[in-house]
């Protein structure tokens, strides 16, 4: 992983969740990956991260990214999804990709 992220370059970095940092990766395959990285800070631990595993690993459909394994190696916690091109839902929703007028949350019925 360390090798496919570039050692977690900032380059590489996607984004940050609640778990930790996310790191764009590339397998020796021409695989893309996305290396989410258990921050030591994050307040989750090992129950956390057996549950994310377990839970995300169940979960298989078209609209949902794939959990491709995980990692633990001494204090590293690792797990490895699928890479995702088109950015985080939150910029539709709430970026500037859509101008204001274009989306509306409230209905007519
Ligand atoms: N599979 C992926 N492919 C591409 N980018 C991703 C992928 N997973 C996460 N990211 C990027 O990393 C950011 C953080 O993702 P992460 O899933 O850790 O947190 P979150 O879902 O935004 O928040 P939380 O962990 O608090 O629920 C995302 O906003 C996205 O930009």
């Amino acid at each position: 992983m360390k090798a496919a992220t570039n050692d977690f370059s900032q380059e590489n970095k996607l984004g940050v969740g609640g778990f930790g940092a996310v790191y764009r990766g590339k397998l020796e395959d021409g695989h893309e990956i996305a290396v989410k990285r258990l921050s030591k800070n994050s307040g989750q631990g090992d129950l956390e991260f057996k549950n994310e595993v377990l839970l995300v690993a169940k979960l298989q459909h078209r609209n949902l990214v794939r959990l491709l394994g995980f990692s633990i190696e001494g204090n590293e916690r690792l797990l490895i999804y699928e890479y995702m091109p088109n950015a985080s839902l939150d910029n539709f929703l709430f970026g500037k990709l859509l101008k204001p007028s274009s989306f509306s949350l409230t209905h007519d019925a």
